[in-house]
């Protein structure tokens, strides 16, 4: 198990503070954090304002030393023992970070594996089978600079996983990637998980992304831990109300202000958001569950129903809710 204790990070920044004076300032990244890491299961850590994901990523992945705390990973410390935990963990990052151009898809990974001491037979075999692994079996001999922006991403994974890693660090690894290509690197890491029982932390602005991978979430703010639990859990606890969207033929004055007085009595909103050719499409938004007066209402004024459909709240809204909460 990786287990992160209560950990802080201060960065000590130079600042000028006249023609000739310049002076230390103190900025805590990370403020306090703990979590755990488990075989198999994916987590999330999502962000809200510069909230120190990437800072904590690089602490357990041994590049930075925390200014408190502990991180242990498999029981060795990340400070004093950090050779036997760089072993054990390993981080991608999305963009085009960390590859050599020039150099053949083979040759990067050749170059990363003799970072983590592997050489011969034993490299050879781990760089084939990760090459087939991520696909890029083919393309193995072609510099990295002829490569799609897919593959690069692939050959991104294959480095990553050089070491053989249990625990696995993926900072936005999606970043800029067209859709498909996105879709193909997320049942990778789901595969990777459930499959390979690797431990993952992920980072992603993509909350969708976080919503479909993970086993669990953790909102940090500023550093600091703010909210943590499944994804489900979170989107029940936080985001109220829901969300009806119907499509109706046509939208009278007299069934505009029968909706209006519907929608004060539930405390709620409404709107159009779409006028397609020959329809009308409304939003409805309120605490409680609306359809049943919705269609008593729209069956009094005889008024066809196209589509009706209903909108559970996502992890989106709960970050936007607790986002909105903390600037208040
Ligand atoms: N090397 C550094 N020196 C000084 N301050 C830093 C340094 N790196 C990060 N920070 C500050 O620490 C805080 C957390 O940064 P970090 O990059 O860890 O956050 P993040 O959650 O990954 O952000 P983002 O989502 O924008 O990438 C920010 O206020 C940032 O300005």
């Amino acid at each position: 198990m990786l287990i992160v204790d209560d950990v802080r990070k201060i960065y000590r920044v130079k600042e000028r503070s006249g023609l000739f004076r310049s002076q230390w300032r103190e900025v805590e990244a990370v403020g306090g954090l703990s979590f755990h890491m488990r075989p198999g299961k994916i987590i999330g850590l999502l962000g809200i304002n510069g909230a120190g994901k990437t800072t904590t990523i690089k602490m357990c992945s041994t590049l930075l030393e925390p200014t408190d705390g502990t991180i242990t990973v498999d029981g060795y410390d990340a400070v004093r023992e950090d050779r036997q935990v760089k072993a054990l963990v390993n981080m991608i990052a999305g963009g085009e970070r960390m590859l050599y151009w020039r150099l053949t898809g083979r040759e990067n990974l050749q170059y990363f594996a003799s970072l983590y001491g592997l050489f011969g037979s034993r490299m050879t075999e781990r760089i084939d089978f990760l090459l087939e692994q991520v696909g890029l079996t083919e393309a193995a001999d072609t510099p990295v600079e002829r490569y799609s922006k897919g593959m690069k991403q692939r050959l991104q994974i294959a480095r990553g996983l050089i070491n053989d890693p249990k625990y696995l660090f993926l900072d936005e690894p999606t970043l800029g990637l067209d859709a498909p290509i996105a879709r193909q690197l997320r049942r990778h890491v789901k595969h990777l998980a459930a499959e390979q029982g690797k431990a993952i932390l992920l980072t992603s602005h993509y909350i969708h992304e976080v919503e479909e991978l993970c086993d669990e979430v953790f909102i940090i703010d500023k550093g600091r831990l703010i909210a943590h639990d499944t994804p489900a859990a979170l989107t029940r606890m936080l985001a109220h109300g829901t969300r009806l969207e119907v499509e109706i033929p046509a939208l009278s004055d007299a069934l505009q202000r029968d909706l209006q007085k519907m929608v004060t009595q539930h405390g709620g909103t409404w709107h159009i958001v779409e006028t397609p050719a020959q329809s009308w499409s409304v939003l409805l938004q309120s605490e409680t569950d609306m359809t049943a007066p919705l269609l008593s209402l729209l069956a009094a004024h005889q008024s066809p129903v196209l589509q009706l459909r209903t909108q559970q709240p996502s992890l989106e809204d709960v970050i936007l809710e607790l986002a909105e909460r903390r600037s208040a």
